[in-house]
This record gives C-alpha cells, sequence and structure tokens, in this order.
C-alpha cells in the first residue's frame, strides 16, 4: 500500500490540471494488485480480461490499441467507447464517466476495456471498470515523441507558425501559448495525457510525488523504444499467450516526413519537455528492473525472438509484398489510416485469395483504428432494426427505389 494520499494533497497544489481529483483509493490487495508480479505459477493465471490502457499520444498506442481490439474482439469483450463512437473520450478534457457510451451514474456499468484517447483521472475511471482492472500505459523518448508530434500536429496553434522544428524551439514562447486550448501538442504531452499540468515547474519534489502518483495508479509501464519487450512483458503480466500479442506497426509515417535531429535541437528538446523527460527515464529504468524480476534477460530474448518469427511469419501469410506501403498504394480504401497534418501515414495491402478465416484475422492486424473502433461500436451497440412484416417489404423496396430516382 502506498502511502500517497499526503504527498497527492502537496501535489495538487502544484498541479492545477488535477485539480478535479477528489479522492485517491488507496491500493489494496487484490487481483489488480497481483497483476503488479507476474506469477510464479504462471500456468495457474487466469487470462485478464478487464484492462485500462491509457493511449499516451505518438507513443505506439494504435498498435497496443489494435492488439486491445483483437483480444476484445475473440473474447467478446465490452469496450468503453465515446459517447456517438468517436475516437476520443472528450479529449483534451479530464476523463469523466459521463462521456462513456451506455454509461449512466444510476445504474452503472463496467466495461472491461477502456483504451481511447483519454486525458487520465482515475476517480474518475474506476467508475466504468472493474476494480480488479489492470491498467497500463506505453511510454516514448519524448525527443521522437515531439518530433512526431510536430509533424502530426504541424496544424496545432503552437505549431502552425514553426517553418521547423528548430525554429520553435529557437523561441517556444514565442509561438506557444499555454492558454490556447490545443497547446497540450506542444510541450510535455505525456505529462499532460497523465492528467497532469505540462507547464508544472520540473522541481525534483514535484517530479518525485508525479512518478509516486504514477506508479499508484498503474500496474505497468511500457516502452515504445522496446516494443516486442514490452509486449512479452504485457502478455506475462495479462497472462495472455504470445500470439495474443502480435501486431504488425500501425500509425506509422514515411520517412520522407521525417526530420534528423541534432544533438542541439535533441538536448533542447529535452529541456522543454523536462517533465515528459522524467516520466521516460524512470520508467524506462524500472522497466528493466521488472524484467530482471520477473522473466530474466535471457528469457525475454527467447520469447521476443519467437515473437519476431511469428510476426515475420504472419507478414508472409497476410501482407502484399514486404511492408508498409505509401497511403496512395493502399488499394482497399476501407485499410487507409487517417492522414493528418504533414505526417503521411502508411498502410497495408492484404494477400489476394486468402481464405476467409485467414482474411479475417488479417484484415484485423491491419484496420486503422478508426475503422476498427468504428466496428466494434456497431458490433457492441448492434439494436437489431424491427423486421418488417412481408407485406410491408413491397412498399419499402418500392421506396427506396423512389428514393434512387431522385
Ligand atoms: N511497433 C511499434 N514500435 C515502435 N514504434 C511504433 C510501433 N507502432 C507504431 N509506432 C510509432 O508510434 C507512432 C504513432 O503513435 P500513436 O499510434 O500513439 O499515435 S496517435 O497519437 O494515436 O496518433 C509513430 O511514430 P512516428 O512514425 O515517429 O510518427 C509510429 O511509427
Amino acid at each position: 500500500v502506498l502511502p500517497i494520499w499526503g504527498h497527492l494533497q502537496t501535489f495538487l497544489q502544484f498541479f492545477p490540471g488535477w485539480t478535479e481529483v477528489s479522492k485517491v483509493e488507496e491500493v489494496t490487495p487484490g487481483e489488480g494488485h497481483q497483476a503488479r508480479g507476474v506469477s510464479s505459477h504462471r500456468e495457474k493465471c487466469e487470462p485478464k480480461t478487464d484492462i485500462v490502457f491509457l493511449k499516451v499520444h505518438k507513443s505506439a498506442s494504435s498498435t497496443v490499441m489494435n492488439v486491445l481490439f483483437r483480444f476484445g474482439e475473440t473474447h467478446n469483450l465490452t469496450f468503453a467507447f465515446p459517447i456517438g463512437g468517436g475516437n476520443q473520450l472528450s479529449y483534451p478534457h479530464h476523463f469523466f464517466a459521463r462521456f462513456v457510451q451506455g454509461f449512466s451514474p444510476r445504474s452503472p456499468r463496467r466495461f472491461n476495456i477502456l483504451c481511447h484517447h483519454m486525458r487520465f483521472l482515475q476517480p474518475e475511471v474506476q467508475k466504468v471498470v472493474s476494480s480488479s482492472a489492470v491498467y497500463f500505459s506505453i511510454l516514448r523518448n519524448p525527443v521522437q515523441l515531439m518530433e512526431s508530434s510536430f509533424t502530426y500536429y504541424k496544424g496545432t496553434s503552437a505549431f502552425s507558425r514553426a517553418r521547423s522544428l528548430e525554429q520553435f524551439l529557437s523561441q517556444p514562447y514565442h509561438y506557444y501559448n499555454p492558454a490556447k486550448s490545443d497547446s497540450h501538442y506542444a510541450k510535455n504531452l505525456m505529462t499532460f495525457d497523465f492528467g497532469f499540468n505540462p507547464n508544472g515547474e520540473a522541481s525534483a519534489k514535484r517530479v518525485q510525488l508525479m512518478l509516486k502518483a504514477i506508479e499508484a495508479s498503474f500496474d505497468l509501464l511500457l516502452i515504445s523504444e522496446y516494443f516486442d519487450e514490452s509486449m512479452v512483458l504485457l502478455k506475462e503480466i495479462l497472462c495472455w499467450d504470445l500470439d495474443s500479442v502480435v501486431s504488425f506497426p500501425l500509425n506509422i509515417r514515411d520517412s520522407s516526413t521525417k526530420s534528423p535531429l541534432s544533438d542541439t535541437i535533441v538536448e533542447k528538446i529535452k529541456d522543454w519537455n523536462r517533465l515528459d523527460w522524467e516520466i521516460y527515464t524512470y520508467f524506462n529504468r524500472t522497466f528493466w528492473e521488472r524484467i530482471d524480476r520477473d522473466i530474466g534477460r535471457e528469457r525475454m530474448q527467447r520469447e521476443v525472438k519467437v515473437l519476431r518469427e511469428r510476426q515475420a511469419e504472419l507478414a508472409r501469410t497476410c501482407l502484399q509484398g514486404t511492408g508498409s506501403v505509401a497511403p496512395k498504394d493502399i488499394k482497399d480504401s476501407s485499410l487507409q489510416p487517417l492522414q493528418h497534418g504533414n505526417a503521411k501515414i502508411l498502410g497495408y495491402n492484404l494477400k489476394q485469395g486468402l481464405d476467409k478465416e485467414m482474411e479475417h484475422m488479417c484484415r484485423r492486424l491491419v484496420t486503422p483504428e478508426l475503422q476498427y473502433s468504428s466496428a466494434l461500436y456497431k458490433k457492441q451497440f448492434a439494436r437489431k432494426p424491427p423486421q418488417p412484416a412481408p407485406s410491408q417489404q413491397g412498399n419499402a423496396l418500392r421506396h427506396k427505389l423512389e428514393g434512387t430516382q431522385n
């Protein structure tokens, strides 16, 4: 049990972004608590099906979401969808349970998986998931994250007037206005997504409180630079098999829209995103400590090798050519990923002639986030339309045909 509440009260004074927090529950030993360590009797563990994934922007989170979508679909799990089936839970506002489709304060309903973009606020999240849910997220080196964000969110207020990241960082406050509602894409984006104030001063005390608060809420923090190791660790914690965490990288950019960064710029990005840097370096260390403690480097290496072989085999089975292709070369429009800002986002072409079952499996692996989310939303909230009586069917058809003539 972490004695965090006293610290948190001090902490909240520094982080106005978290002022909505009214109560932080103590971590009680339960399933969620057990998830903090890998069971030494893994063969006896039960696959976890209640999951909260904080989908941190620009950190390989769409690839992780695809893993969760496929697992949820295969096992008939429910998702906490944004009202109306959008792709964000009222982001950039803090998460509120009322943003979830089907939630009602009078008859609270629990969902198995919550994984759409949100700004984390645990007391509200707890209203829509089981108390034993496993909480995890994924982090990325803030240097590469900002380079990605600058391209993808080029249209936002902070970035639109800067010709390059270099120009932005030479005079950030000329471009960056924290009062703008889209400013969070430009500074400490991970800090913001975890619910904290991205403009808070990075004093040692404040950083410590933020790290402790994240540790108290999350069972696992993954690292996108070690994506395959992250997936192996994830399947251990969730007690899933290796096949459940295979994936193809999604939402990846064409290299023509990536910028090389000089050493000076790298240092400027770290400085500008000091809070994110602290989060990343701390949890990068605990990630490896966790691997050493729960899996060991040797077994990790073996499992990563098997995972990569499995993914290579799937690529040979499912994909045309050797891998990702430019958006203009994607033949099936339903597999077209969203293009945003100045980024050119790649996608995949499926092999022709796959049998039905294989086609379904392969298609799910390469279906972009928006299309997959919308398909699952429709499935979860499907209402069978009332069947017209036989005599009405002719009328309905006539009506439809008349409609097409107008
Ligand atoms: N498997 C794997 N390993 C490592 N990196 C990966 C992986 N899958 C996706 N990516 C990279 O993640 C970036 C996209 O992140 P997100 O999907 O979180 O973006 S978004 O906020 O949902 O738009 C994007 O980074 P950039 O290409 O630098 O923009 C992807 O290339």
